[in-house]
């Protein structure tokens, strides 16, 4: 285990550095400090899991990525450009399927590209070859309600995927599904990332997804969220969920991470009442 990488390289792709980001408090004089000095950096083509307990900030640093968001203090940068606001280089998929309940499955996958005035003879491949990736060859013409909640999200996860985004930023995007079809969707997410090469910026409370999926972890403080600590991933020691606890180092590393995200959960977890018996 590594202390957190403060110092990004030159060539990050996706840089936030001393960013301090706070809220007000519905009727409160104080504001909640979400994010205080927060810095990580993601290589090109890098998969990064950010974990920490509930209400630590990992969604806010996504946001101020995705550009939702804006830093009071520190800079996030994509490609060297301070973000600004949202942008096709970064896609985002959230933990609810954000599907257009009016339209199709094809309609959904190829609605960037059609906003974009893409024609269509330029993307219709595109929404065929993510479409079969995503196992949904068949389901074109089918509403999202007609879809379960594993289907709506490999449609979420096409539309993401056919907009080629530098970046692809996932606020738990697999937290509502079953364990076996979590499982299908993390296989399915490493095997896309292997054919584009895109960098990842992956928020759960998974240590287990987080361990299978990521090249680095990040965890965070309970709030106000720092970067407490960072630890490697070896992909090669990583080849099926399965057997993925079978290598000592990669069980060290999960006992390492379950013992990190336990004190920090201590801490952001409710204090009783003193007089409470
Ligand atoms: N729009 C907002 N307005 C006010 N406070 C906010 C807003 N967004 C986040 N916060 C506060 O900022 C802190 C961090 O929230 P955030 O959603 O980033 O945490 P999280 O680690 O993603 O939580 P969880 O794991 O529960 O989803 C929390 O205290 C939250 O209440």
């Amino acid at each position: 285990m590594d202390g957190p990488g403060v110092i990004a390289p030159p060539h990050a792709k996706i840089r936030v550095e001393g960013v301090v980001k706070t809220y007000a408090a519905d009727r409160a004089v104080a504001r909640t400090t979400a994010l205080q000095d927060v810095s990580l950096h993601l290589g090109e083509g890098e998969l990064v899991c950010l974990l920490g307990p509930s209400g630590c900030g990992k969604s806010t640093v996504l946001n101020l990525i995705a550009g939702f968001e804006r830093p009071e203090f520190g800079a996030v940068t994509v490609d060297g450009r301070p973000v600004e606001r949202p942008g096709p280089d970064r896609a985002v998929v959230f933990q609810q399927p954000q599907l257009f309940p009016w339209l199709n499955v094809l309609d959904n996958v190829t609605f960037g590209p059609r906003m974009a005035g893409v024609p269509a003879a330029r993307y219709r491949e595109d929404a065929a070859r993510y479409l079969r990736l995503v196992g949904l060859t068949g389901f074109e013409r089918h509403a999202p309600y007609e879809l379960s909640g594993g289907m709506r999200q490999r449609v979420a996860l096409a539309r993401a995927w056919i907009a080629n985004p530098a970046v692809l930023l996932m606020d738990e995007p697999f937290a509502a599904l079953d364990a076996q079809t979590r499982l299908t969707m993390q296989e399915l997410l490493l095997d896309l990332r292997r054919a584009t090469g895109t960098t990842i910026l992956f928020v759960t409370h998974d240590i287990d997804e987080a361990l299978f999926l990521a090249d680095r972890v990040l965890v965070m403080t309970a709030r106000p969220g720092r970067i407490k600590a960072e630890v490697a991933v070896p992909r090669a020691a990583v080849r099926d969920f399965d057997s993925l606890f079978d290598d000592p180092a990669m069980a060290q590393r999960r006992h390492d991470l379950v013992a990190l995200v336990r004190e920090e959960a201590r801490k952001a977890a409710p204090q009783p009442h003193p007089e409470t018996p």
